[in-house]
């Protein structure tokens, strides 16, 4: 199984993220030679008397800052036991944008706290937002242990708050590391002025986390992105629909059902640019090729027959909304995109507005601001194929887009229905 572990960062502004992932990405010898020539010449160029590991997220960070308005950057490193790609939110404005955009399809999130500092308003943000979006596993780096003489104490006080809080969310899977990214202590490599401390360092952890069975490999959905159809002579009768798996395991041989048009038939065969595949799963780009001729478009799904998600033109969604221009007003019409399949939309009713800090519902809002996060139902124009987020990240995920400005203005997270 391809095995690309994803990593979701949190943490308030000089928490130390960039600091900390810079460190993941020294010590464990990720990085290209010529990007650490360049950022010990540009630490020394300020003066540092040592090296600052967080120049070298922050220069991508600049990088991808250009011309893309979700500055999430994500960047690439491997042990020799798994391969991760770790997404770095910037912690200031936007956080709220910016986590649901890095953290929805995470296997893992790390949340930074300060350990002089304590759980703050913003971590308690970052841990809700994070089991929100259904990461399964939630990693709490106390940072910055140097500063409070690698305290256990210290450390101890953070973890009780944090566990206290988060005893109100649905956490499935929650550790605490204490660590100093600034020194190294923890990170990679086990730190000796923690003897107290008895569990394993971060990239450790991050290597040992079971993340497999996390991933729905039991529902097969199959989003058609694109109906290939060469034009030439010899080709005439191809037919694939090419797309990504967006759970289950597809195999040639299997029964499928098209939706919407209800039409069954066989996998004849798996097609990849490498060659062909007798089965496949998330998140393989693949062609599929039926046995049948039957009808199936773009934003089409297969998936099998005796296990098909609700077909459903009433929505009810958790939403993040993440639109700076205008707020969320109910009744005005959006295009709405769910795996690959596009309609329209209108917020029928804003049920309630979640505060993130207190987890209190105000159900006299009306209305969602920027980075509000609420409970809406949702009215579409055409059927969705919609399975509850719980159960299906993929197919249980939706954006909002406004059509006058082509802005993705919010990302929602679909419910079981409720009255
Ligand atoms: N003493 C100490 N300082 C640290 C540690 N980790 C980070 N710092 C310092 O804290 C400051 C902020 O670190 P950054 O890594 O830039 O913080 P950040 O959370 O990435 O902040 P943004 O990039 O602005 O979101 C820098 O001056 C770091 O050198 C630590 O473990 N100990």
């Amino acid at each position: 199984m391809t095995d690309l572990t994803r990593i979701a960062t949190a943490g308030s502004v000089d928490d130390g993220k960039s600091t900390l992932i810079g460190r993941l990405l020294f010590d464990s010898k990720s990085l290209f030679t010529d990007q650490l020539d360049a950022v010990e010449t540009a630490s020394r160029r300020r003066g540092d008397d040592y090296t600052d590991l967080a120049l070298l997220t922050d220069g991508l960070r600049a990088e991808r800052e250009q011309g893309i308005t979700i500055d999430v950057a994500y960047r690439y490193f491997a042990t020799p036991r798994r391969r991760f790609v770790i997404a770095d939110t910037p912690g200031h404005i936007q956080y709220t944008r910016n986590m649901v955009t890095g953290a929805s399809t995470a296997d893992i999130a790390v949340i930074l706290v300060d350990v002089r500092k304590g759980v703050s308003e913003q971590s308690r943000r970052h841990a809700f937002l994070t089991t929100l979006l259904g990461v399964p596993h939630l990693v709490v780096c106390v940072n910055k242990m140097d500063l409070v003489d690698y305290s256990e104490e210290a450390f101890e006080a953070v973890c009780r708050d944090f566990t206290a809080f988060a005893s109100r969310l649905r956490v499935r899977d929650l550790t605490f590391v204490p660590v100093s990214a600034l020194h190294g202590d923890n990170v990679v490599d086990r730190s000796e002025r923690m003897p107290w401390y008895e569990g394993a360092p971060l990239l450790s952890q991050l290597e040992h986390m079971y993340v497999a069975s996390d991933r729905n490999l039991v529902d097969v959905r199959f989003p058609v992105q694109y109906v290939i159809r060469p034009q030439s002579n010899t080709h005439r009768d191809y037919r694939g629909y090419a797309g990504t798996v967006a759970s289950g395991v597809l195999k040639v041989g299997d029964p499928v059902v098209a939706l919407p048009s209800g039409f069954t038939s066989t996998v004849a065969a798996i097609e990849t640019a490498d060659g062909p595949l007798t089965e496949a799963y998330p998140p393989m780009a693949v062609t599929v090729r039926l046995a049948d001729d039957i009808d199936v478009s773009r934003g089409d799904l297969l998936c099998r027959p005796n296990n098909v998600p609700r077909t459903d033109q009433n929505l009810d969604a958790r939403i993040c909304w993440m639109d700076e221009a205008a707020p969320l007003v109910p009744r005005k019409k959006y295009a709405i995109k769910q795996t690959t399949r596009w309609g329209r939309a209108m917020v029928t009713e804003v049920a309630y507005r979640i505060d993130v800090n207190t987890l209190h519902r105000d159900e006299t809002a009306d209305r969602l601001d920027l980075n509000d996060i609420g409970r809406v139902k949702l009215r579409t124009t055409v059927p969705f194929f919609v399975d509850n987020y719980t159960d299906n990240r993929a197919t249980g995920s939706f954006i909002l887009v406004d059509e006058s400005t082509n802005r993705t203005v919010a990302a929602g997270m679909i419910e079981a229905h409720k009255n």
